[in-house]
């Protein structure tokens, strides 16, 4: 299927060529159920109805305890934004969303040095606000979005993860809504990245290499 990278189909009728719509660059290759992404092969490990149906509970939970703060949700950016747009659809309470952008990962691996690309705007003083991320592994980006917002003296700060790796957990971090927890294996789609690559993907994938 790479092959057909940016090619474009013709019919040809008699004389008369007519030209059929553009096939999409494709950069994951389809082969049975395993995709490849670059250099590494994945195999489908979280469907999009478990997905969805994990994303509702931990937002009723969110609806039913956080009811009356007007909490402001705190998408952490790029992997959240998939997460963040299926969770926010399922809040019902008064809230708010804003965006933050934090980088610590290459290829597999977290670097250990968790960098702000793009910090807070809001005054947070007093207010009830919920970090939402895509995945906590190691957890040292959460420590650092914590110890930021902290300084910022809001009323309390909730987390909420999609995913969460227990066994790679290295920081003392509380986390009060997990919608799945998994081992300690590298996954890509529904927003998260192998070197910016599949984040696409409607379904979870993990390395199969
Ligand atoms: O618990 P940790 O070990 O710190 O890993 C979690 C972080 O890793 C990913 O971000 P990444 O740095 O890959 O940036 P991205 O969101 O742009 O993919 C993910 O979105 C979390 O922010
Ligand atoms: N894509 C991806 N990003 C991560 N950031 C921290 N853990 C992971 C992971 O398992 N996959």
């Amino acid at each position: 299927m790479s092959e057909e990278k940016n090619s474009r189909l013709f019919f040809t009728i008699g004389i008369f060529v007519i030209p059929l719509p553009t096939i999409n660059s494709l950069h994951i290759q389809d082969s049975m159920d395993t995709i490849q992404i670059k250099d590494k092969t994945f195999r489908p490990y979280i469907r999009r109805e478990e997905i969805k149906a994990a994303i509702e509970k931990i937002a009723a939970r969110i609806n039913n305890e956080l009811a009356g703060e007007n909490p402001l949700f705190i998408c952490v950016l790029n992997g959240a934004f998939v997460f963040a747009a299926d969770l926010l659809r399922e809040i019902t309470i008064e809230s708010e969303i804003t965006f933050m952008r934090m980088k610590s990962y290459s290829g597999t691996q977290s670097t250990g040095v968790v960098k702000i690309i793009h910090g807070l705007d809001e005054d947070i003083k007093d207010r009830t606000v919920i970090v939402v991320e895509d995945i906590i592994d190691t957890g040292f980006t959460m420590q650092r979005i914590i110890n930021q917002l902290k300084e910022r003296e809001p009323k309390q700060v909730k987390i909420a993860t999609l995913l969460f790796k227990p066994k790679a957990l290295k920081c003392d971090v509380h986390v009060d809504y997990a919608a799945l927890e998994i081992p300690n294996d590298f996954i890509v789609g529904y927003g998260l990245d192998y070197d910016e690559q599949g984040r696409n993907l409607k379904d979870i994938y993990v390395i199969a290499d």
